[in-house]
């Protein structure tokens, strides 16, 4: 870009991480199981047959680790609260304990001049209420509302910014139909049903928030655009199946009180007629959209299951370690698309990051200090982050910018394969080294964007 980018005052410079993906300890201190605890111990459920058993640590390292943000001059963090941890059998009684890690670590953040942003549901049900029907029962909006009334109630005035639910695509398409997550159901009656009650709970829980809570409340869902790999019609009505499916199945009855109507061509038989008060539930007005970002779809009609329509790799593109295509310009389209349809709600970038080659251990330097040299990590994050500059200039407001991920971390079925983070994570020793992306993100930061 020509001159230096001016990023608008008070654009909030953070990182993200989940409470699954890095703190360890599960059931310690009277945390029940949840699913992922179940499913991570099914073997062949993941890679190597990875678990959160002690994953960063971060239970118990939590405060070097915010020591650690603050060195890196982060001025938000974004996390996720483990629900069994507060509420070991999902519903009812109290676990002390658990909420006191929470309430410790907000403390620790803001003694540090750190925002929290508290995500309620990043993907580890209670495994109590799975037994009960977890998604599937239409009971799971009071559950998730009475969770959130707890720690609305403890943390609020704290906690100024709030999340329900990550990702409701991810829990469904993974955990329902494709089976790939946890609960690892594979089922294309259940999909739409989970996906609607998880709707449903993010609802109540807003609805919940406006009597106790006195700041902010948001969804944050991933998304990703979706071009046509040709003009021909059966492409472009693939492409337009596969944007429905992936970007509107949840920001449209969140914001507009309906899903798109292309839902009952994907599912068929099996979409449901919906109770029409359930989207009096479901769309509740919103102080902020989270918008987690990774890549494009290249979108061509295909034959797979159950969206006939899939992605076309790009031959000249650079791609991820998970694979995705590295393509910022999609992250301004995606922006400027989320405006038009839905208007001036705010928006964080919730979550944006790679698994990007990284050497596989840190090198120790000429000045003795550990070195992790991931340059294409910086240039992703350079040009993302120059794409929402872009965005803000075509008037979208964009309020902040979460890097995913603060430390390497458990990536889900992935295991420990993947890592995202900008500081390493030695995981025989636990030993933590910022990234040369980490040292470049912190100038970022203290230039407020201006040295991109
Ligand atoms: O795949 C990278 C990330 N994507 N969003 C949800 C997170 O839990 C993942 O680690
Ligand atoms: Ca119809």
């Amino acid at each position: 870009m020509s001159q230096a980018p001016v990023f608008p005052d008070g654009f909030l410079w953070g990182a993200a991480t989940a409470a699954h993906q890095i703190e360890g300890s599960p059931l310690a201190d009277g945390a029940g199981p949840s699913i992922w605890t179940r499913f991570a111990h099914t073997p062949g459920m993941t890679l190597n047959g990875d678990t959160g058993d002690v994953a960063c640590d971060h239970y118990r390292r939590w405060k070097d680790d915010v020591k650690l943000m603050r060195d890196l001059g982060l001025q938000a963090y974004r996390f996720s609260v483990a629900w069994a941890r507060v509420l070991p059998e999902g519903t009812g009684r109290i676990n002390q304990a658990g909420l006191d890690f929470y309430s410790r670590l907000v403390d620790e953040l803001l003694a540090n001049g750190i925002e929290p942003l508290l995500t309620l549901y990043h993907w580890d049900l209670p495994a109590a209420l799975d037994d009960r029907g977890g998604w599937l029962n239409r009971d799971s909006a009071d559950w998730f509302a009475e969770y959130a009334s707890v720690m609305y109630k403890a943390l609020d005035g704290r906690v100024k910014k709030w999340v329900t639910l990550n990702e409701p695509w991810v829990i469904t398409d993974g955990g329902y139909l494709h089976g790939a997550l946890a609960p690892g159901h594979r089922s294309l009656f259940e999909a739409p049903i989970a996906s609607h009650n998880l709707m449903r709970a993010h609802g109540a829980a807003v609805r919940a928030y406006r009597e106790i809570g006195a700041h902010e409340i948001g969804l944050v869902v991933n998304i990703e655009p979706k071009y046509a790999a040709s003009d021909s019609e059966a492409d472009r009505v693939a492409t337009r199946r596969a944007h429905a499916y992936m970007n509107e199945q949840y920001l449209h009855p969140a914001l507009l009180g309906r899903y798109p109507e292309e839902l009952e061509d994907v599912f068929g038989a099996a979409w449901p007629e919906w109770p029409k008060q359930d989207f009096e539930l479901i769309r509740q007005k919103l102080d902020f959209v989270g918008i987690n970002y990774y890549t494009r779809g290249v979108t061509e009609a295909n034959d797979s299951y159950p969206l006939k329509a899939g992605s076309v790799r790009q031959p000249l593109a650079t791609y991820s370690e998970t694979g995705w295509e590295f393509y910022p310009k999609g992250l301004t389209d995606l922006l400027v698309w989320f405006k038009q349809t839905y208007g001036d709600t705010p928006v964080y970038i919730t979550e944006n990051g790679a698994a990007m080659y990284d050497p596989p251990a840190a090198e120790v330097d000429a000045d003795g200090r550990g070195r992790v040299r991931d340059p294409l990590r910086t240039a992703y994050l350079r040009q993302h982050i120059g794409a929402i500059h872009d965005a803000i200039q075509a008037g979208v407001d964009v309020r902040g910018y979460m890097l995913w991920s603060l430390l390497d971390n458990l990536e889900w079925s992935l295991g420990y394969s993947k890592r995202f983070g900008m500081v390493h994570v030695n995981y025989a020793t636990q030993q933590r080294t910022p990234k040369d992306s980490a040292h470049w993100y912190s100038g970022v930061i203290r230039s407020h964007g201006r040295s991109l």
